[in-house]
């Protein structure tokens, strides 16, 4: 029965009316919690997700803005759009719950209640909030929900429908762990090519040699080590999608070569004098910001036009505040099924540090955070140190960067200082420690 999976929350002052919901809903439901004090209302809905919550509309003089039961709605749905709320209220405030409906409840129950129609108004409510959720999460990545319901993701998602249909190319922009890859393998899964391969290769990871070899392939005997032939990565994709990872950290001359068999739609294996033609769908992604990919001496105009017929850009989850409790609840399901643990809470002080970390790794240091999590916990209530963030993650970010050239870093720092100083050459060049002419002069040296 659809009620079996339900959680509810009871909001009302009133106990007697708490004890006769609790007594009639506790058989039906997953879950049936109930709550005295409305000031808890943000408290009840971060720390569970709840299907159906029934609200009463007559509290006694908490809040002094005009009616109560429309102001804790307004809370409600601020912090919970999606959840399907019911009004509770005496027939002669009947229209009081019409404002309510329009303020965004889904239904009202009439006091005293039929306990009838109460479970059939929560089953109806039920029943389609089901049917949005599997809706909203059909985007899939080789059958992954894609999780995300903050603006950012919305766009991601239209674009992906959009987009994936067509065969244009597209480049993913996104600092590590934001989702990339699940985003290209979305991409490809929403084409016409969902039943030919899908390839990926970290083109970034890949010596000059190999680059060569691996995208190309090879007949046997063009070098020492090639005792057969073998394909290539653009031969293998074909007729399907070739997802080219870490595509800002190829050398000008892999660029150039890529961008040739981008325009001739044919690659030549190494040593061999017959070129293939090749029909691939093409999708890049890179972690380095737009900004340095415009950068001329790095990056060729002509390649970044031609990957980038459309752009996809995921920004980091610390930008995305609406998905991290969402992708918090996901992961926590998906490792209690996968350690064969109980179901968990959340308690509010571990959703007030889950929120208040800028997570450095995004999704990815996410996931591993709340695997770690659901393994260590002891009770079935998450507390803020079952939370532990790596230092590795921030380390990385700050210790390794995107380059060990001098120049470029230099370079790099001056560009930060100038855009921290809004182009303010006296104030930078104070931040820099040299002096205005000495800035003026390395201006000129980078082309800045
Ligand atoms: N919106 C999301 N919903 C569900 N899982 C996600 C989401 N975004 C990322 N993940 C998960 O987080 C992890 C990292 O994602 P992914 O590998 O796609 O990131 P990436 O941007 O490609 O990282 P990198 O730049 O390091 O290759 C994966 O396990 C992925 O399944």
């Amino acid at each position: 029965m659809v009620l079996k999976k339900a959680q509810i929350l009871v909001i009302d002052d009133d106990a007697d009316v708490l004890t006769a919901l609790r007594l009639l809903l506790k058989p039906l439901v997953k879950e049936i919690v109930t709550e005295k004090n409305p000031g808890n209302i943000n408290l009840q809905i971060e720390s569970k997700k709840f299907d159906v919550i029934i609200l009463d509309m007559n509290f006694n003089g908490l809040v002094n803005t005009g009616n109560e039961g429309i102001f804790w709605l307004n809370k409600i749905k601020k912090a919970s759009p999606e959840t399907a709320v019911i009004l509770m209220t005496a027939y002669v405030d009947i229209d009081l719950a019409i404002r309510g409906l329009k303020e965004g409840a889904s239904d009202f129950l009439v006091k005293p209640w039929n306990n009838e129609k109460v479970i059939n108004t929560i089953t109806t409510l039920v029943k389609s909030e089901q049917t949005k959720t599997k809706k909203k999460n059909a985007l899939t990545a080789s059958n992954q929900p894609i999780i995300g319901d903050s603006d950012a993701m919305e766009d991601v998602f239209t674009k992906i429908q959009k987009v994936g249909p067509t065969d244009a190319n597209v480049l993913i922009l996104g600092e590590n762990g934001t989702g990339k890859d699940l985003i290209a393998k979305a991409l490809h899964d929403n084409s016409h090519r969902r039943d030919r391969p899908f390839v990926k290769v970290d083109v970034g990871s890949l010596t000059a040699s190999l680059f060569e070899s691996e995208l190309f392939g090879y007949k046997k005997g063009a070098f020492t080590d090639a005792r057969e032939d073998r394909k290539g990565r653009f031969e293998t994709a074909n007729g399907g999608t070739l997802f080219l990872d870490e595509i800002g950290n190829i050398s000008i001359g892999q660029q150039v070569r890529l961008l040739t068999v981008l325009q001739n739609r044919q690659v030549t294996p190494i040593g061999s004098n017959t070129a293939v033609p090749i029909d691939i769908r093409l999708i890049c992604a890179t972690n380095v910001a737009p900004q340095a990919l415009a950068d001329e001496k790095k990056f060729r105009k002509d390649l970044i036009y031609r990957i980038n017929t459309v752009d996809i850009t995921v920004p980091p989850l610390r930008q995305r505040d609406a998905d991290i409790v969402l992708l918090a609840r996901y992961f926590v399901s998906v490792y209690e099924e996968k350690y064969s643990k109980e179901p968990f809470e959340f308690d509010a002080s571990f959703l007030k540090k889950l929120k208040s970390h800028d997570f450095p790794g995004n999704v990815r240091e996410l996931q591993y955070v709340l695997e770690r999590a659901v393994i260590m916990s002891d009770g079935n209530v998450l507390q803020p140190e079952d939370l532990v963030f790596s230092s590795i993650e921030r380390s990385v970010e700050t210790v390794t960067p995107q380059t060990t050239n001098l120049d470029d870093l230099e370079k790099n720092t001056i560009l930060k200082v100038l855009e921290q100083n809004k182009g303010n050459i006296s104030k930078s060049a104070k931040e820099l420690g040299i002096t205005r002419a000495a800035l003026y002069r390395r201006l000129e040296k980078y082309g800045l």
